[in-house]
């Protein structure tokens, strides 16, 4: 096992029926700013409830953070922040919400240019701890993990860029699975895939002797395949939505990553499919993880079998062809859910690919996977084989 440090502070509060806790879990006398997107939470009536529990508190309100958080969208947000002395920032929705919640927590008392926010890769961005707007959270969404995180993904001239910094941990996450009945089947869907490529992206690389963290990440994938289709099929199934949401959260927390590798080639090479022809987070990684398997079997090998036996219970045939059997049952998986897993199926054109190469190689992803040695070569030849 590698060296590793953890501390998570997000206070968990799990069930329903949770948000008149709101009033002990937010500072008395906050200036607060709710933060939510396109309207969902004002239709289903949480936006109400919310602010009910808010009692006597100064509260604003910022609406519009669009899917995939755009910058200048969340400056807008800074400047209310700013301008109205708030001191504790509540989101409301999902991963896309959480997330540009925590920029904003981090932009609007930083002296200087915020965009070079953006620019600091998966290292903490350096702003002095004590000059981020604490925040906490309420789930609608669950995909994420961005509720009991500290990192978000913000999109900027035609990029997504990870941000992050330790102070951007939600002081509390509510996560009622109840709240996320109302989302759309097709959203219930990218939350599982999303899930479980987080997983695999801390558990497909090279063994280390990790094994409390090999059999977390290997029962948080056994759940996803269990309840997955049942919560795509029955949005009102309370038992199946709670264990995808814990599922979610845990598959994101920090505590399976900790002293193993991580991947992420997934992730880099689905944010620029993301960001230049606009397919949902999840459908990106559906589409790309299968064949990142594929490329890269050799340097996965010995982890692919332990997730074909373990997670897929394949047990007959030699290695190859139980590795095999594992990518291809996943990638069933993700299809019995709902995603497509081809490039071609999102209407992408086989010449774009050089777009995205071109993309990867702007952003400097050069270098990726839990070696460093994916290159730009290896990249096209993982997008040729998801077209
Ligand atoms: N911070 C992290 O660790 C992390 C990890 C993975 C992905 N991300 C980022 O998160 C973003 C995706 O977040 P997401 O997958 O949660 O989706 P999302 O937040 O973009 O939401 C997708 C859609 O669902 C709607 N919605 C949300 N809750 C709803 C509800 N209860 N009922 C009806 N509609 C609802 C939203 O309005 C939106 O239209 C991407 O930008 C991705 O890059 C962040």
């Amino acid at each position: 096992m590698l060296n590793f440090n953890y501390r998570n502070p997000t206070h968990v509060v799990f069930g329903k029926d949770r948000i008149a806790e709101l009033d002990q879990l937010v500072p008395a006398n906050a200036r607060v700013l709710i933060t939510y997107g396109g309207g969902s939470v004002k239709r289903f009536g949480t936006l109400d409830k919310v602010k009910a529990a808010l009692g006597n508190r100064i509260v604003f309100e910022f609406a519009g953070i669009e899917a995939n958080p755009k910058y200048d969208t969340l400056m807008q947000a800074v400047e209310v922040a700013r301008k109205e002395n708030i001191d504790f920032l509540l989101a409301v929705g999902g991963g896309s919400v959480m997330d540009g919640t925590k920029f904003i927590a981090l932009a609007t008392q930083f002296e200087g240019d915020t965009t070079s926010l953006l620019y600091h890769g998966f290292a903490p961005v350096p702003v002095a701890d004590d000059k981020v707007i604490p925040l906490g959270v309420i789930a609608t969404l669950p995909a994420t993990g961005s509720e009991m995180n500290a990192f978000a993904v913000v999109s900027y001239q035609g990029g997504k860029f990870p941000v992050n910094h330790p102070n951007v941990y939600p002081t509390f996450a509510m996560l009622d699975p109840e709240l996320t009945f109302s989302l759309p089947k097709i959203q219930v869907a990218n939350g599982v895939v999303d899930a479980f490529v987080h997983v695999i992206e801390q558990y497909a690389t090279y063994p280390v002797d990790g094994r409390v963290q090999d059999r977390m990440a290997e029962g948080i994938m056994r759940t996803l395949i269990e309840i997955g289709p049942i919560t795509v099929a029955e949005p009102t199934n309370y038992q199946a939505r709670a264990n995808l949401m814990w599922s979610a959260t845990s598959a994101l927390n920090g505590m399976i990553g900790v002293g193993v590798p991580f991947d992420w080639t997934t992730h880099m090479i689905g944010h620029e499919l993301t960001a230049i022809f606009g397919i949902d987070h999840a459908q990106t990684l559906a589409a790309v993880l299968p064949s990142v398997w594929r490329v890269r079997k050799p340097q996965k090998h010995a982890k692919l079998l332990q997730f074909a036996e373990r997670v897929w219970d394949i047990t007959e045939g030699d290695d190859d062809s139980r590795i095999n059997q594992a990518i291809d049952k996943t990638e069933a998986f993700f299809q019995q859910v709902g995603l497509k897993t081809r490039l071609r199926d999102y209407g992408i054109d086989k010449a774009q690919i050089d777009d995205v190469i071109a993309a990867l190689a702007a952003h400097g992803m050069t270098a990726l996977s839990e070696t460093g040695d994916l290159g730009l070569d290896i990249s096209r030849e993982i997008l040729e084989k998801a077209w």
